[in-house]
């Protein structure tokens, strides 16, 4: 496997059939790995005696009486009680979670930002997440938080997991490493990855410095959306997502875990690299997906659809069809529709759209939107193309058009998004962002015709 030199020494599975360079495809599938051959059980969970001396010991991501219940089996050399305890409360002021309602910061309002630029002091996944936006509540699970990650350097026996909540993680520059209990994933621009709740990994740069955008669902997980009569094919297909096979560390070295809980932060010390899982199986693990594969489905003769025909993944609310955050993404695609406003309409909305831009230029914001920066568009705000891609669009000698370079994306949440001191104080806020429709004029003269 090429895979850059790791100092950690990660025994990782052979690449089996079906794999490409250490992961296995398929969406919420029901897998199987192993670092060591026979250290994963046949026919049982729980042998009286595990191959190698192993520990037995399951992850629940879902409620154990869930209809389809999301589980993983893991055989480790400790079992993770070993490094749980004592835990001592730490600050991580720039993470923050819902509720999380600043009385000197107002929400409501069309909001965009320029990336958030790196600093000098060096920042790790912990200490470089820098939340933008928070809605519902984290200690009833429901809602959301988005972030703006900056990180530059790897983190080093230090561990993380987030019982909260699981992550979407989508990288805009640098490459990283998440040495997860249950493997690795390498993570690039164009590719996301998600994070189960509960996961414990280590983040390592692998080329820095590394910006992007995180979605932490504290609700129901991600899945992908129903398809109605868009039927079996296109959109997310499920074989490109990749899982990671096994991959441990059999490593004492002093290390720290840090567990996210109930929005606080706690550490505990512990002897050991907990990432010790030698083999698995189960339908609750990490996964990767690129953007890339991602095929488009829109109108072919006239009008523009809502977005949610661009749906990757959907995480439900207790309300069907309402969703606790929708993933949609905003790829490079051919516009064919006739005699149509081609870019979004001008449209107020239930949901909070948060957006992000991972490279090239977005239809709607010729202009501001741009890679690495973000923009806010809050419950029931009105919103839609500046003056510039109104006029080129309302003029445009419309033929087959390729919208080319382009990659945004949104978190769209039903619950309203709350900006962070962070995001109204320090992160790069684009005070002038709303004049991009101030110049809009009254075309109406009482007299019919285009005008
Ligand atoms: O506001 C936006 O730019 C996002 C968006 C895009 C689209 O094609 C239709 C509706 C919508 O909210
Ligand atoms: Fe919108």
């Amino acid at each position: 496997m090429n895979r850059p030199t790791n100092p950690h020494k990660l025994t990782q599975a052979g690449t089996p059939v079906g794999t490409t360079e250490g992961y296995m495809p398929g969406f919420g599938n029901d897998f199987e790995t192993e670092a060591l051959p026979g250290a994963l059980p046949q026919g049982m969970n729980s042998p009286q005696k595990c191959n190698y001396g192993l520990y037995g010991e399951q992850l629940s991501g879902t409620a154990f009486t869930a209809t389809v219940p999301e589980r993983t089996w893991c055989y480790r050399i400790r079992p993770s009680v070993k490094h749980s305890h004592r835990y001592a409360k730490i600050d991580l002021p720039y993470w923050k979670s819902a509720p999380c309602v600043d009385p000197d910061v107002i929400s409501l309002g069309q909001y965009r930002w320029d990336p958030v630029p790196h600093s000098d002091e060096g920042l790790t996944w912990l200490t470089g997440m820098r939340t933008m936006t928070t809605a519902g509540d984290v200690n009833t699970q429901v809602g959301m938080a988005s972030h703006i990650y900056l990180v530059t350097e790897s983190m080093v026996d230090d561990y993380f997991f987030s019982a909260d909540s699981e992550l979407l993680v989508v990288p805009q520059e640098g490459r990283l490493r998440f040495a997860t209990e249950l493997g690795i994933i390498d993570l690039e621009p164009k590719e996301i990855a998600i994070i189960p709740r509960g996961l414990v990994y280590r983040v390592e740069v692998l080329e820095g410095p590394c910006r992007g955008f995180v979605c932490e669902n504290y609700g129901q997980k991600f899945e992908l959306p129903g398809r109605g009569p868009i039927g079996a094919n296109c959109m997310a297909n499920p074989r490109d997502f990749k899982t990671p096979v096994a991959a441990f560390e059999d490593r004492d070295a002093p290390s720290t875990v840090t567990v996210k809980w109930c929005g606080q932060f706690h550490t505990t010390n512990i002897g050991h690299s907990p990432l010790d899982v030698v083999a698995w199986h189960g339908n609750y693990a990490p996964c990767k997906y690129d953007l890339r594969n991602y095929c488009p489905v829109g109108a072919i003769l006239f009008d523009h659809p809502d977005p949610s025909i661009f749906t990757v993944l959907t995480a439900p609310s207790g309300v069907p069809g309402t969703a606790n955050i929708d993933f949609v993404l905003f790829r490079e695609r051919w516009m064919v529709m006739e005699g149509t406003f081609r870019p979004p309409w001008y449209h107020k909305n239930i949901m909070s759209e948060l957006m992000g831009n991972i490279y090239g230029q977005y239809d709607a914001k010729p202009q501001g939107f741009v890679p690495g920066g973000m923009s806010l568009h809050n419950m029931m705000l009105p919103h839609g193309p500046d003056k510039e891609a109104f006029e080129k669009a309302s003029n445009a000698n419309l033929g087959p058009d390729k919208l080319d370079r382009t990659m945004s994306f949104m978190f769209e949440t039903r619950f309203p998004q709350h900006l962070t001191a962070f995001a109204a104080n320090e992160a790069p806020l684009q005070d002038d962002y709303i004049d991009c429709w101030t110049s809009l004029e009254k075309k109406f003269d009482g007299t019919p015709g285009k005008k």
